[in-house]
């Protein structure tokens, strides 16, 4: 088992380059059903154990998988035969599994999947794809912790969906691409992945407008097919680069990162007196010395991504004053502000808000992630904790996050990544250089 270990109190200068976007990759992936002829080449593919999850299902479901991780590139052939089960071994790994099964049901007639549970963040039922998928015309049960999906033709209709959930969208917008007719999906989620979804779908053949907005209508065609497409850059994984280089108050450029996908971040940040410049190759962020707390809300996009809410919370923190952070999209998404108690955070979770109270003078501590994102959080604040970090069950973070102690290793950070077993000494314990905060 590995842990990273970190020397905090070092400011993070220079430049570093996102990846492709794994939420953006994992449908496009499950795309690849659709590909009955020629190939769909994915380019910017970000190498990561999500993406190598989704490859093994994949492969399982008799799809050709090729995997250049060296060149990033990912081809997928689908001409022969497919399967169209997805076993519990892969979908219990990975919730994204889930959005095989429109693809599955509208090439192949049937689906079955095992019904993905709950994760760290909340409950994460799927009622909604279910929904969506019945108004096209498919027959679905439940049982022995499957679920199995049938139809012999998909029709277009009208869907509202009570919430705009993005794996709902995406499952309901693959599937309607070959229904019948004409599908709008109203309430629909807008999230930028959901739009690189769309274009994808519509260089392979598809038909789908309004990606983006909260209506998407679909004229269904026949067939797709393969085509070559770049997955765009990683937002989740800027923003975490933002708020890292923030909360050490360094100066950092994200190369590849879009502003325009970051902007309640960058409004936030702002807010709290961080500078943001929008450059031609990325963003730059420079910190404050003092930074003001601030009250922020989760949201569907475009509001505030609930993606990001951990690694913020550790800036709010850091803040000279009391911030709030109320958590509307997942029920349980604190668990990292646990961990962070152990490196000196105070706060309050009153129902979906948390009260978090600072300045805090981080200090070092052996800590485990929770989840993806809590992970991220527990390395930002090791990177300004006074002493050594130790970050645990990092089998989160690489689902997600691909080189992050060499990237921030890059940037200045005392960072290391260790075998636990390994007796390996970080640098000395001794007094850091911490910087300072109001
Ligand atoms: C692989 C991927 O892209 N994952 C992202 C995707 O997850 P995912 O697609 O699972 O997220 P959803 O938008 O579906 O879920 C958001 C909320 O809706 C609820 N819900 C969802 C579906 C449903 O049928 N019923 C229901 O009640 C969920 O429990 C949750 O509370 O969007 C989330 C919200 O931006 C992100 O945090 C995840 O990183
Ligand atoms: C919650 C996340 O992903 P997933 O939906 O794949 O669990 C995430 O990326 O933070």
């Amino acid at each position: 088992m590995e842990k990273i270990i970190i020397k905090g109190g070092h400011r993070l200068f220079g430049r570093i380059a996102v990846e492709g976007a794994k939420n953006a990759v994992l449908p496009l992936q499950a795309a690849g059903i659709f590909a009955s002829t020629g190939t769909l080449h994915l380019t910017n593919v970000p190498v990561l154990s999500d993406v190598l999850m989704m490859n093994e299902l994949l492969k399982f479901l008799n799809i050709r998988v090729q995997f250049n991780q060296e060149n990033h590139v990912i081809d997928l052939n689908a001409s022969q035969k497919i399967s169209s089960e997805a076993p519990f071994q892969y979908v219990s790994k990975m919730r994204a599994s889930m959005v095989v099964m429109g693809p599955l049901l509208a090439r192949t007639g049937y689906a079955k999947i095992a019904i993905p549970g709950g994760c760290a963040i909340g409950s994460r039922p799927i009622d909604l794809h279910l929904k969506g998928l019945r108004q096209l015309g498919a027959v679905i049960e439940q049982h022995d912790g499957y679920i199995e999906a049938r139809a012999d033709r998909l029709v277009g209709t009208n869907i509202y969906l009570d919430f705009p959930s993005v794996g709902a969208t995406q499952n309901i917008m693959m599937a309607a691409t070959v229904a019948e007719g004409i599908t709008t999906i109203e309430n629909c989620a807008r999230e930028p992945e959901i739009v690189d979804l769309a274009n994808a779908l519509n260089k392979m053949g598809a038909r789908v407008h309004g990606a983006g907005t909260d209506v998407i209508r679909i004229q269904g065609v026949n067939f797709l097919h393969g085509c070559d497409y770049r997955v765009m850059s990683d937002r989740i994984e800027a923003g975490t680069f933002m708020i890292a280089a923030a909360a050490t108050n360094g100066d950092v450029v994200i190369e590849n990162a879009e502003s325009k996908y970051n902007e309640p971040l960058i409004a936030k940040l702002q807010d709290m007196g961080v500078t943001v410049i929008d450059q031609d190759d990325g963003i730059r962020v420079l910190g404050t010395s003092v930074l003001l707390p601030s009250a922020v809300q989760t949201a569907p996009y475009p509001g505030f991504p609930t993606d990001l809410q951990p690694q913020m919370t550790v800036l709010q923190l850091l803040a000279n004053g009391t911030s709030m952070m109320n958590e509307t999209v997942f029920e349980k998404r604190f668990m990292h502000l646990e961990e962070l108690r152990r490196m000196n955070a105070e706060y309050q979770i009153k129902n979906s808000t948390a009260v978090l109270s600072g300045p805090t003078k981080f200090s070092g501590a052996e800590v485990a992630a929770t989840d993806l994102r809590a992970g991220a959080a527990l390395v930002i604040a090791g990177l300004v904790a006074q002493g050594i970090t130790q970050v645990r069950n990092l089998k989160y973070l690489d689902r997600g996050y691909y080189h992050l102690h060499q990237k921030l290793a890059r940037l200045g950070a005392q960072i290391d990544r260790v075998n636990i077993d390994d007796q390996i000494e970080l640098a000395s314990t001794e007094a850091v250089n911490h910087p300072e905060r109001g």
